[in-house]
């Protein structure tokens, strides 16, 4: 028989209704730090896993590692589980001037260019978080006060290049910037089309890591942690709002 959680390796109740993803298993711990109790539930691959407390409900963490395969894998495992909300906590490259290095996007819905989405359903099918999510993640942030942003993101396969190579692709890009795509970033098309299909609720918050300005990108950097740091603190908050309201 086939495992349903192979490549998770956690057992269904070890995991929380409400669980943040993350792409950088370094990433877990830095939000697992501002969980009670927060213990090591599983650890393999890409997908390192730790549950704790928030408000006496049960909330965990997870890696999904680089791209729309491994989230959509750790997504599939995931819904074997307790888990129903799922909250990305991502990095983006700007596409608009005026997102600064760690400023908080709060991501509506996603332009699927990925190839794993269209394994599972029809291009036309939107990316799109759920609404409850999205309202809580607003609320969290006004009460974090960190910068932030609310839009659509271009989720693609490939970090170095293709969609935004000048000479192939110079005219999408310029469409999408066009259209007022705010970042650029790997997983969010799968994590909303996948979770829709399996009724989870999802939604996802990303700091800005590159910064869009007259000279070309700035990156990373004081201010990019900064903002990381609060964004996580933001996504925590919004899930305090979502036990609050019983969502
Ligand atoms: O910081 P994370 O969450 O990994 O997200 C972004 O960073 C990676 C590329 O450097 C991709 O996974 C992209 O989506
Ligand atoms: O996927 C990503 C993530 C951050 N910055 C980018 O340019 N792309």
């Amino acid at each position: 028989m086939v495992d349903p959680r192979y490549h998770i390796r956690v057992k269904p109740d070890d995991v929380g209704k409400y669980v943040i993803v993350v792409g950088d298993r370094g990433r877990v711990e830095r939000v697992a730090k501002y969980l009670q109790e927060a213990t090591k539930v599983g650890d393999n691959r890409e997908y390192l896993t730790y549950t704790g407390y928030l408000k006496g409900e049960k909330v965990s963490v997870m890696s999904t590692g680089m791209g729309s395969p491994a989230m959509a894998i750790g997504i599939e495992e995931l819904a074997t589980t307790n888990a129903r909300v799922v909250i990305r906590v991502g990095t983006t490259g700007a596409l608009q001037k005026g997102l600064n290095l760690g400023d908080s996007l709060i991501v509506t819905a996603s332009v699927r260019m990925d190839g794993t989405t269209n394994q599972y359903i029809i291009p036309e099918y939107p990316a799109v978080a759920d609404f409850s999510v999205v309202n809580a993640l607003i609320g969290a942030a006004k009460r974090v006060e960190n910068p932030y942003h609310v839009g659509i993101v271009l989720s693609t396969d490939s970090y170095y290049g293709k969609a935004f190579d000048e000479e192939k692709h110079g005219h999408l890009e310029k469409q999408l910037i066009k259209a007022g795509v705010l970042g650029v970033e790997m997983e969010i098309g799968a994590l909303y089309v996948i979770g829709s299909l399996k009724k989870l609720k999802t939604g996802a918050i990303l700091t800005v890591r590159e910064e869009l300005t007259d000279e070309g990108y700035i990156q990373a950097g004081e201010k990019f942690e900064q903002g990381l740091e609060k964004s996580i603190m933001i996504a925590l908050k919004a899930i305090e709002i979502l036990i609050e309201r019983g969502a």
